[in-house]
């Protein structure tokens, strides 16, 4: 058999390269290699042949590319002078009078945008972009302050940012009571506080936080959450003796760390993002928390994703001041007291049975004055206009101590 008669020769396909062909008689031999495989053991000092062509058909598709953004940016710029139209006309008439920001018109816009979306982008890719468009629409009209449970790095402020997008103007409150006081006192238009997780339940505080609060329910976020093992540059990976997280956190990752980290402290702290910083400058610690808090506070991530259930995820609240129209799929939350005697809960349930009314949540919580012996937290799907809605709501009303709605909103659309 002859030698390689070509090294590094033609491409066979996207994927495949053709490294050597041997001659044998009349007979040909190619040797193939992966070019995934080629590419990554090659050196820059050795890089893949460039045909002239190759280059040509690069050139082009990056012209095409400019050309497209553009007139992308063009229609950014479209939009943008019609969402501040937008604003002339909601300051010079009484439409939305000094609520600029429209939680519903928001989710119909993402919905339209993922219904229409023909790929190959995801449809949450697509909402994502839109998000941040409409965001600094937004900003143009009138620029957003929202509070939420800090400090930074917290998943509350990554549900801030995927909720509000890029453009808000964010605060990072110490305490969930601290959220609430900031939007009564009008210091900003929103809030964003933690409500319940898929693993570990409802966040009580939340909850209590609504009784004595006359603020509204303005919307929904849902985060898919990823917990990870976090160190700073000093940290000696062989010697980790101590996590810091918050208990819900630690309480997210028990099994992991019980396999990876049998011998080392667990130290419950008020954040995850908290927890990030104590890890900076101590070299036997590790932190448990967000991306957002490694890159906040620089650590590097040892392993991700370390939460038992993968499923793990956490809704959070959107609170201001601002009565919410409907969207078209919007879920509505009350409260509700009710005399301590027998078949309280069955009386209360009843008529959502009888309207028809799905229920997505039902929460008792100890009531916090002698007026109200159970107290009930309820959320169904609907809004407080729909007809059904309406019907259940004035049925409970009857049978009730006090029903309070804390508000319809729109579900969560990302
Ligand atoms: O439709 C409006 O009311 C707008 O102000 C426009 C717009 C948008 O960019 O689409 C901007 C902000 C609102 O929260 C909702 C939508």
């Amino acid at each position: 058999m002859a030698g390689p008669l070509l090294v590094n020769t033609p491409v066979l396909s996207q994927s495949m390269w053709i490294v050597e062909i041997y001659m044998d008689g009349t007979d040909y031999f190619l040797v193939t290699v992966d070019r995934f495989n080629i590419e990554a053991i090659m050196s820059d000092k050795n890089p893949p042949p460039e045909s002239a062509s190759d280059k040509e058909a690069l050139s082009q598709l990056r012209d095409q590319i400019d050309g497209i953004d553009r007139r992308i940016g063009e229609l950014i710029s479209e939009r943008a002078r019609c969402a501040q139209q937008v604003a002339e006309v909601k300051q010079s008439s009484n439409i939305g009078v000094g609520t600029f920001y429209r939680p519903e018109r928001e989710a119909q816009v993402l919905r339209n945008i993922m219904e229409k979306n023909a790929g190959p982008l995801t449809d949450e890719e697509m909402a994502r972009l839109f998000r941040e468009i409409m965001s600094a629409c937004l900003a143009l009209e009138k620029p957003i302050k929202v509070a939420y449970l800090g400090p930074e790095g917290t998943f509350t402020q990554q549900a801030c940012l995927k909720h509000f997008g890029q453009s808000a103007v964010t605060k990072a409150m110490a305490f969930i009571d601290e959220v609430f006081r900031e939007v009564e006192a009008g210091s900003v238009n929103f809030g964003v506080v933690p409500v319940e997780n898929s693993t570990e339940g409802v966040v009580n505080h939340t909850l209590d936080n609504f009784m004595f609060s006359n603020l509204k329910i303005c919307g929904e976020v849902e985060l898919r959450i990823h917990q990870n093992l976090m160190i700073s540059e000093v940290t000696n990976v062989g010697a980790i003796s101590r996590i810091y997280s918050h208990p819900q956190s630690l309480a997210q990752c028990r099994k992991w760390l019980d396999a990876n980290y049998p011998n080392a402290e667990r130290v419950a702290v008020s954040s995850n993002a908290e927890a990030a910083k104590r890890v900076k400058g101590e070299w036997n610690s590790a932190a448990i928390a967000g991306e957002l808090a490694a890159q906040r506070y620089e650590l590097q991530i040892l392993a991700e994703k370390i939460e038992d259930r993968p499923d793990n995820s956490t809704r959070f609240l959107i609170i201001g001041t601002q009565e919410v129209p409907a969207s078209g799929k919007d879920k509505t939350s009350i409260v509700v007291s009710m005399r301590n005697e027998p078949g309280a809960l069955h009386n209360l349930l009843q008529p959502f049975r009888e309207h028809n009314v799905d229920l997505t949540r039902v929460e008792t919580r100890p009531s916090q004055s002698g007026v109200w012996n159970y107290v009930f937290f309820i959320d169904m799907n609907g809004h407080q206009s729909d007809d059904t809605v309406a019907a259940a709501m004035e049925e409970v009303s009857s049978r009730a101590s006090e029903v309070k709605v804390l508000g319809s909103y729109p579900c969560a659309v990302l």
